[in-house]
């Protein structure tokens, strides 16, 4: 795959439109569905060398078509093979009837479909444009092969998922190996499409990479090619203030450890300086917990403001066991000028009043990023969380336009989007990342990226990323505590 596509996502919709280009610019469409169809081949013969029969499974379209490709390669190849069709193959039009006769295999009704041991079926059924309900005859197959436990290879995406969004439609195969072609569509990506496609392979059918790119929008998937552009090398003659000088905002004596999590973090992912500010109960305990963090005493908004004439301090983050109420708001208005990461309580604040936040991100002119949880998407954004027909991708997006944020909508399929469009899916942290704490540490990291000047989406994006293999080096035991001594490098 060239270097380029490898993080590219493309929507159902841009690959349909880069398929029209490909064909209007006089490259053979079947060729590309010979392409397509023996690379399948290839896939399950390569990982499933003793299979004692190859079961293909074509639906009514193009993705059927690539199925009749593969089968006749899997006989050419000395496999046996049987094919099913959903649908009658005599309706099957242009390249994929063509593929259908190329095949010299009879396929049957698909519901006559009964799994045998030593099966290995190719679904060829649907492909990543599905976006409406499967039948329920199909559904009913689907459920059967699943619950047999015989291996699926998935042709561009399991039958049932729709590209776009990740969800199931109806029901959906879980496979054990997906192969699309040219680039992954955000349904590989989102859950819970991410965990039925087993492993991904992105097959180079021949259509030009400057096809892609120029239909592909602003998505990827969130590797360090997204942010190392931002992540320069210590400059040797550094001193900490170049570093930046982290603000983090400490809630009362009942609930300290959330800040100082994001406190200790932010040093360790490399803010030169990181102070918290602490409320007069709490400063007892946050002093008997601190060694290289250092702590203010901030009571209220005038403490806020005189402790603002340091414009040393660049970032902040503001929510982390804070407390809802309006102090957690009049300060969040305070900073938003500032970089300030807004999570937890800071967020839920806003659930009433967060027009006036809005209006003052988009007229402060600093870097604003907001982590939230589904729950605190919810509460900060219902009317967009509301919206069925939406992606988690295009939840995001929508939420980054009316709030002029970054932000960073978590869960195992992470989405980062900007107000501009600009998005990445993260699909590198580990399902024991959902611990208590885990949410204050990426604050802190967004944070100590922030406060080294990385903009907003590139902070936000590196730090969820960073998070994630910090839970792939601390292990399945885990703590937040762990996390913080396992973040690694930036660059
Ligand atoms: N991307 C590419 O450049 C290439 C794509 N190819 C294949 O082409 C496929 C896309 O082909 P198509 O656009 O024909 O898509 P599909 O093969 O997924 O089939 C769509 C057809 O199914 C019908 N349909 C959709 N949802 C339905 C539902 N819920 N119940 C009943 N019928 C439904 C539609 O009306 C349409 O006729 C890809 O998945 C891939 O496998 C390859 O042939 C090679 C080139
Ligand atoms: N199943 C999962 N797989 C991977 N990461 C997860 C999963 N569930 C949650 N996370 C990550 O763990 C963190 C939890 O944050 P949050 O919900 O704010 O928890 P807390 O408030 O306890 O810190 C987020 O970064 C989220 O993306
Ligand atoms: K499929």
């Amino acid at each position: 795959m060239p270097d380029k596509l490898q993080d590219i996502l493309v929507t159902p919709a841009e690959m349909a439109a880069i398929d029209r280009d490909a064909a209007s610019s006089g490259i053979d469409s079947f060729s590309l569905m010979r392409s397509a169809g023996t690379s399948v081949s290839a896939a399950a013969l390569r990982l499933f060398p003793a299979a004692l029969r190859f079961v293909v499974l074509c639906g009514p379209g193009n993705n059927g078509g690539d199925g009749y490709v593969a089968a006749a390669a899997l006989v050419e190849s000395g496999a046996e093979v049987a094919v099913f069709s959903f649908g009658d193959p005599a309706m099957l039009k242009g390249d994929a009837a063509r593929a259908r006769d190329a095949c010299a295999l009879t396929p049957e009704s698909v519901e006559a479909y009964r799994p045998r041991t030593g099966d290995v079926v190719i679904d060829a059924l649907f492909g990543a444009g599905l976006a409406r309900d499967l039948p329920e005859p199909l559904q009913a197959v689907i459920e059967r092969v699943n619950e047999s436990g015989i291996p699926v290879v998935a042709v561009d995406l399991p039958s049932g998922l729709d590209g776009r969004t990740g969800e199931v439609r109806g029901a959906s195969f879980v496979a054990a190996h997906t192969v699309t072609f040219m680039a992954a569509k955000p349904g590989h990506v989102l859950m819970p499409g991410r965990s039925r496609c087993g492993t991904l392979e992105v097959a180079d059918i021949g259509i030009p990479a400057r096809l892609i790119s120029a239909r592909a929008g602003h998505l990827r998937v969130n590797t360090p090619a997204s942010w190392k552009d931002h992540a320069a090398a210590l400059d040797p003659a550094t001193h900490k203030y170049r570093r930046g000088h982290l603000g983090v905002l400490s809630g009362g004596q009942a609930a300290t450890g959330a800040a100082r999590l994001s406190a200790a973090v932010g040093l360790r992912a490399g803010a030169g300086l990181v102070t918290l500010a602490s409320p007069p109960d709490a400063l007892a305990v946050n002093a008997a917990h601190l060694t290289a963090v250092m702590l203010k005493e901030v009571r209220n908004a005038s403490d806020l403001a005189a402790w603002l004439k340091d414009k040393r301090l660049n970032a902040f983050v503001l929510g982390p066991g804070f407390g809802i109420g309006k102090k957690a708001r009049d300060f969040a208005l305070m900073l938003c000028d500032r970089a300030l990461v807004l999570d937890a309580d800071g967020m839920t604040s806003f659930s009433e009043g967060r027009a006036e936040l809005f209006e003052r991100i988009a007229q402060g002119g600093g870097d604003v990023v907001m982590t939230p949880h589904e729950g605190e998407f919810v509460r900060l954004f219902p009317e967009v969380a509301a919206d069925a027909r939406l992606s988690k991708i295009e939840k995001a997006a929508a939420a980054a336009k009316l709030s002029h944020a970054v932000i960073v909508l978590k869960g195992p399929d992470t989405v980062i989007a900007d107000p501009s469009g600009r998005a990445v899916v993260n699909a590198n942290a580990p399902p024991w990342l959902a611990t208590a704490g885990s949410g204050d540490v990426l604050a802190g990291i967004v944070g100590a990226h922030l406060a080294q000047g990385m903009p907003a989406f590139e902070a936000a994006a590196a730090a969820v990323w960073r998070h994630g293999e910090a839970g792939t080096r601390a292990g399945r035991t885990a703590t937040a505590e762990t996390l913080v001594d396992h973040i690694p490098p930036l660059a």
